[in-house]
């Protein structure tokens, strides 16, 4: 079967470093895939060359059974994305940047106008909507970059950390925005270090390491074949790590020199 993205032996070099190692992966409609690893694994880079905005690359990549390189770039008007460091124009109010990319994917600005003044209602930020985005805290900033990321009602959501900074109210809204999501058949790739959410959330897991694929698969059978009880525990022995406690040791002890 055909998924909404498939990835055919992804290979990326940056100079001589060989970041993607040749990466397989099918994915269906409806699924919470949650793409984790070290630092420097090699998750944004999957994400930017998927978007589109990372070339120079082999192998292939479809997306809605399309060859992403075909010069066809409709298909970014059915994705959302969320980056983990983002370039907000905070001289706007949240008003004006949510029509203005609103507008970008070609949406009637009543439309927009109205979805944005009631998506910022629900997540708790309604009465910031005329205020500039200069004056806004970090966790309300992370809301409107979520609620810009789904405006236009995307078939598959990219989040790179997406809950960087919201409260634990906050968190629980948007785990049942995501699992609501994929109930109406949405797709979503959610990369994050916070592994117990990305454990509860997710209907699969894809860890990458070293530019591969170490492990793929529901929370469950990652957990049966590593006969380890967390996800963080899984990520440690997949990862080939043990050494938190030497390494903690060794930092405090420099702090401390004087
Ligand atoms: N523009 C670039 N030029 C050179 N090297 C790059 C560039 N972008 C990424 N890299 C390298 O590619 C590797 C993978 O980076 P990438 O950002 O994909 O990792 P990641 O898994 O998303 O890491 P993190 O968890 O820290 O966000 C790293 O070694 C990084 O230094």
């Amino acid at each position: 079967m055909e998924g909404i993205l498939s990835i055919n032996n992804l290979r990326k070099s940056y100079g001589a470093n060989e970041v993607l190692q040749g990466i397989d992966l099918t994915v269906s409609r409806g699924e919470i895939i949650g793409y984790i690893g070290p630092n420097g694994a090699g998750k944004s880079t999957t994400v930017k060359i998927i978007l589109g905005i990372e070339e120079g690359y082999t192998g292939e990549v479809k997306l809605f059974g399309k060859d992403i390189s075909d010069g066809n770039i409709e298909y970014k008007k059915k994705i959302g994305y969320v980056p983990e460091i983002a370039e907000v124009y905070d001289t706007l109010t949240g008003f004006e940047y949510l029509t203005f990319i609103g507008e970008l994917y070609g949406m009637d600005f009543d439309l927009v106008e109205y979805k944005a003044k009631r998506l910022m209602e629900l997540f708790g930020i309604g009465d910031v909507y005329h205020s500039r985005i200069s004056s806004y805290s970090k966790g309300m900033k992370q809301k409107l970059l979520i609620i810009s990321s789904m405006l236009h009602n995307p078939e598959i959501l990219f989040l790179d950390e997406p809950i960087n900074g919201l409260d634990a109210n906050s968190v629980m809204i948007f785990k049942e925005i995501l699992s609501q999501l994929a109930e109406q058949g949405k797709t979503v790739f959610y990369s994050s270090h916070i592994m117990d959410v990305v454990e509860k959330i997710s209907s699969r897991i894809i860890l990458l390491n070293g530019g591969k694929i170490v492990a793929d698969g529901t929370f469950a059978e990652l957990k049966n074949q590593n006969k380890e009880g967390t996800l963080e525990e899984i990520f440690n022995q997949l990862t080939g790590f043990n050494e938190h406690k030497e390494i903690g040791e060794r930092f405090v002890s420099i702090v401390q020199e004087v």
